[in-house]
């Protein structure tokens, strides 16, 4: 329609880079004495209840974590066990299994909440007619492209399914920086930033994805060396609707925009007209909201 899309927020947080999620990752290890399991643990549960938030157990029962060899893989199984005790029936394919006490564990806790383990993918169509939702926790922040032949069926799997695809922490097989590339990629519906939104999951890469914001354990002087400026988080939530993404095709207005769900247009700073811009976004973000 020839109106081109303004991004009225620009700048708003800050995305990591490849470097800087795995530099902070480092340093929450080294520095601050965290264990993998805790991160890994809170990660896992912010995921699981922004999941349930967007596509509840009563109208999305039947659930697929598909897991990787990483720390994705295993915020996955973290993932899959609370969704268990949400009240999903829950199952699991986790093609490429590292042999780690962590990962072993955490399948072992999977089986005794009977989350159901898959070795092989049913086909496409039958994928669609067995599960409601997908959980993406293939590849992480560590991924470089292109995907290798082992885990390519997972990854055409979550492509190609007509199902809603959650993914963890990166849309898997996008680029942590470029986003999603020529190739048929992945469009998931929601993505689940954790600790920090990277670069790809700006506003123009990922669309009309929900964006959730998850894994509530950053200590202050992390926030401060890494010059995060990232939405607060409500009350004790472990995850947080912070980063919506909108097509808004209303009046003339064609944005591409985010906004914190909290906000309160009305005492925003800026100029008038952006001030009214924010409050025609604060209402459809009240709409979706209630669904
Ligand atoms: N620092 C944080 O914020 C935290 C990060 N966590 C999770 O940890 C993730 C990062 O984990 P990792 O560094 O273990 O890495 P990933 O889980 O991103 O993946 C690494 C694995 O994928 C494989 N891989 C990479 N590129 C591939 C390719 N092209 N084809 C096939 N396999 C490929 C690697 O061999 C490795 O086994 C984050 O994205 C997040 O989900 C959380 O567990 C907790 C804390
Ligand atoms: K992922």
């Amino acid at each position: 329609n020839g109106m081109s899309g303004n991004k009225c927020s620009t700048g708003r947080w800050k995305y990591l880079t490849q470097k800087e999620a795995t530099d902070l990752d480092i340093d929450l290890f080294n520095e601050y004495k965290f264990s993998v399991d805790q991160l890994m643990e809170l990660a896992g549960l912010s995921v699981a209840a922004a999941v349930a938030k967007t596509y509840p157990p009563h109208t999305h029962e039947s659930a697929l974590i598909i897991c990787g060899p990483g720390n994705n893989g295993g915020d996955g199984l973290v993932a899959a066990r609370h969704m268990a005790l949400f009240g999903y029936t829950v199952a699991v394919h986790y093609p490429k299994r590292t042999a780690k006490p962590l990962y072993e564990n955490l399948l072992e806790q999977c089986k005794r909440f009977d989350v159901r383990i898959i070795d092989e993918l049913p086909p496409a169509t039958e994928l669609k007619n067995s599960y409601k939702v997908l959980v993406d926790a293939l590849f992480g922040f560590s991924f470089k492209p292109p995907v290798r032949e082992q885990l390519k069926p997972a990854l055409d799997a979550l492509i190609n399914s007509d199902v809603p695809v959650c993914s963890v922490d990166i849309p898997s097989g996008w680029d942590v920086e470029n986003g999603p590339g020529s190739e048929p990629a992945l469009k998931p519906s929601l993505l689940i930033s954790l600790s920090a939104p990277k670069l790809c999951a700006q506003p123009q890469y990922l669309q009309d994805a929900k964006h959730y914001l998850g894994g509530r354990f950053l200590p202050p002087g992390i926030i401060a060396k890494y010059n995060l400026t990232l939405p607060p988080y409500p009350g004790q939530e472990q995850m947080k609707p912070a980063l919506l993404h909108f097509h808004i095709n209303q009046a003339g207005i064609d944005l591409n925009t985010e906004i914190p769900l909290q906000a309160d247009a009305m005492s925003m700073p800026g100029d008038r007209s952006l001030k009214d811009e924010r409050r025609n976004l604060y209402i459809c973000v009240r709409v979706e909201e209630l669904g």
